[in-house]
């Protein structure tokens, strides 16, 4: 079933100015647009996170999910639309919505020339904490990402899935309401990435809440609660995992509402 009008797809008329959303969702996007010069890489998205939520973000490459994630988290300006984390508007007190939430951005440069353990110090006591907090929790950090044998080496000279990790460990070290993690389990390996999620379940057990981007659509619909499908910058269908995916399998219905299936034809050349 090809239905980008789902009514899955929140139907969020547009804010009225002055008007906060309830401080208890946790993320909400109004109207959020982004163009590049031609290109429009978010077309006017409005999305509720709500708290203690598991919420996964999926979508084709380059349908706008880092993009929009990006303006959701305070590091790219959006052309319209607000952002609000926990009743905070992200534009208008960057300082109080930032205190609340913990990012791992995609393709943001690192201070790679500190090792392991003084990128995560670093991102503590820039978070005001004090030095004996920073130092227990940058230790307990580096130990759930199996990092602690290369605490001491350069981030510069990890390899991808050690740096993902000790991102990760940097945006979580100031115990945020709200995670926001694009593709945090790319390049890290399957005991590091199960370890990861278990930290992040037990995160939104206790009343914290999880925005993954990610392509595994398995791994979304085993480990989300609720997740939203985007695709060229819009919104197909959001919702609870059951809700979206509809009684079929998550990777099925995203198939079916994103379409660009090739039939296998082409590069013959390639065929042995
Ligand atoms: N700084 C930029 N300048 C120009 N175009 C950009 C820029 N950033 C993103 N885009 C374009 O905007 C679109 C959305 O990109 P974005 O990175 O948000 O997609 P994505 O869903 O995160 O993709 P992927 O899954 O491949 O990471 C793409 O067409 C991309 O080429």
């Amino acid at each position: 079933m090809s239905n980008p009008e789902s009514s899955l797809s929140a139907p969020f008329p547009p804010q009225q100015p002055g008007a906060v959303p309830d401080p208890d969702t946790a993320l909400a996007i109004r109207g959020l647009a982004k163009r590049f010069g031609e290109k429009i890489a978010v077309n006017g998205i409005s999305l509720d996170v709500p708290a203690g939520s598991f919420y996964g973000l999926v979508g084709p490459n380059g349908a706008g999910k880092t993009t929009a994630m990006s303006m959701a988290t305070g590091l790219l300006r959006p052309d319209h639309g607000q952002v609000w984390i926990h009743g905070t508007d992200v534009w208008a007190d960057p300082l109080t919505a930032k205190r609340r939430m913990g990012v791992l951005a995609d393709g943001v440069r690192l201070f790679d020339r500190l090792t392991g353990e003084q990128l995560v110090t670093y991102s503590g006591l820039l978070r005001g904490l004090d030095r004996d907090t920073v130092a227990e929790r940058t230790a307990d950090l580096l130990r759930v990402m199996d990092l602690t044998g290369d605490a001491g080496k350069l981030v510069v000279d990890y390899s991808a899935g050690m740096t993902k990790k000790v991102a990760l460990a940097s945006a979580m070290i100031h115990a945020p309401k709200v995670l926001v993690l694009d593709e945090p389990f790319e390049a890290v390996d399957p005991v590091s990435a199960a370890n990861i999620r278990d930290i992040l379940a037990q995160f939104v057990q206790s009343g914290g809440t999880v925005i993954v981007s990610s392509h595994v659509m398995d791994l979304v619909q085993r480990m989300c609660d609720h997740v939203a499908i985007i695709a060229q910058g819009n919104l197909l269908a959001a919702g609870t995992v059951d809700e979206v995916r509809d009684g079929q399998s998550l990777e099925d219905r995203f198939v079916d509402l994103v379409g660009g299936r090739s039939t296998g034809e082409g590069l013959s050349w390639l065929r042995t």
